[in-house]
C-alpha cells in the first residue's frame, strides 16, 4: 500500500500528529510511506492507495492551502485506487475542519474512509489566553497520549475495511463554513498586514521568514519586512523568527516551541 501523508503545518503540530500515522503504518509493516510538506512539494501525486491529508484548524475549518494542493496535485487519473483519511489538529473546542475538508475531497470524486479531529498544544495564547491559555508539560503529555490512541483507533478501523468519521452538528458545521469563508475575505487574508509588525531593531534581515511563508507573503522592502495581503494565518513568521522580533497587536509574546521532537519521542 502506497501511502502519502499530506501535511500543512504552520507551527508543527500537524506534522507530528503525521508522524503519528507513519510510525503506525511502519510498524503494521506498511512500508511504502511518504511525507509530504504541501507548502513546499510542486509536483503532481502518482500511484497512491491512501492519501492522509491534515492541516491545523483556522477559524473552526481546515486550511485553504490543503484545498488548493490537491486540486493542483492530486487527480483520479494518477491515483485511480487512493482513498482519502481527513484529519486537523486544533486548540480547544471543537473544530469542523476533518468533516469540510472530506466534504472538498468527496466532490473531487474521492471516497474518503476516516475523518477526525485531534486537540492538540496550542499556539493560540498568543492571540487569546482566555480562549486557550498555554497548556504545561503534564497537559500537553496527555494530549500527545490521547493523539496516539485515537490515531491507532482511526486506523485500525480504517486498514480493516471500515470507514471512520467523526462526526459532528451539520448545522454547525455549515455555520463553520460561512463564517470561515466570511472571515477569510475579512480578515485572514490581511491578518498578518493587519496585526503583525516586526521590530526594526531586534530583526537582523536573516530573511527566514520570507523564506519560510508558505504563502509567499512576506518581503523584505527598503529594509523593512511587509505584509502583503494572501496570509492563511499559519502564524510560522511570528514563531520562527530567531529574534523573536515580531509583535501582535504591538505586544511581544512568547514564542511557540515549533521543533519539538517527534511525539512518540516525547512520550518515551
Ligand atoms: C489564526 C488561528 C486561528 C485558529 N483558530 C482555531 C479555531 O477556530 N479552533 C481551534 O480549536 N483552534 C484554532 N487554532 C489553533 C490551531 O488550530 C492549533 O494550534 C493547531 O494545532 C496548529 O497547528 P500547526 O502547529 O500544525 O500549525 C487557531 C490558530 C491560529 C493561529
Amino acid at each position: 500500500m502506497k501511502t502519502a501523508l499530506l501535511y500543512f503545518s504552520g507551527t508543527g503540530n500537524t506534522k507530528r500528529v503525521g508522524e503519528v500515522f507513519k510510525d503506525y503504518l511502519l510498524e503494521k509493516k506498511h512500508n511504502e510511506v511518504d511525507m509530504i510538506d504541501i507548502s513546499t512539494h510542486r509536483q503532481s501525486l502518482s500511484n497512491y492507495d491512501l492519501l492522509i491529508a491534515g492541516t491545523p484548524t483556522y477559524t473552526m475549518t481546515s486550511s485553504r492551502n490543503m484545498n488548493d494542493f490537491i486540486q493542483m496535485y492530486v487527480n483520479k487519473t494518477n491515483n485511480p485506487k487512493a482513498q482519502f483519511i481527513t484529519y486537523v489538529t486544533h486548540g480547544w473546542g471543537h473544530s469542523y475542519g476533518h468533516l469540510t475538508l472530506q466534504e472538498f475531497i468527496t466532490k473531487l470524486g474521492f471516497r474518503v474512509i476516516g475523518a477526525q479531529s485531534f486537540l492538540a498544544p496550542s499556539n493560540f495564547y498568543v492571540y487569546n489566553e482566555k480562549v486557550q491559555p498555554k497548556q504545561n508539560e503534564v497537559e500537553i503529555r496527555r494530549l500527545y497520549e490521547k493523539i496516539t490512541i485515537d490515531v491507532k483507533g482511526l486506523m485500525d478501523a480504517c486498514l480493516n475495511g471500515y470507514i471512520r468519521i467523526e462526526k459532528k452538528s451539520t448545522f454547525k458545521k455549515q455555520q463553520a463554513k460561512l463564517i470561515s469563508a466570511l472571515s477569510r475575505k475579512a480578515f485572514i487574508n490581511q491578518f498578518s498586514a493587519k496585526t503583525l509588525s516586526v521590530d526594526g531593531d531586534k530583526c537582523t534581515r536573516c530573511l527566514v521568514c520570507v523564506k519560510k511563508c508558505p504563502n509567499k507573503n512576506i518581503a523584505l522592502i527598503d529594509g523593512n519586512i511587509r505584509f502583503s495581503k494572501n496570509c492563511s494565518a499559519c502564524s510560522r513568521c511570528m514563531h520562527i523568527c530567531p529574534q523573536n522580533a515580531y509583535a501582535y497587536r504591538g505586544k511581544t509574546f512568547e514564542q511557540y516551541n515549533m521543533n519539538q521532537q517527534s511525539i512518540s519521542e516525547q512520550l518515551k
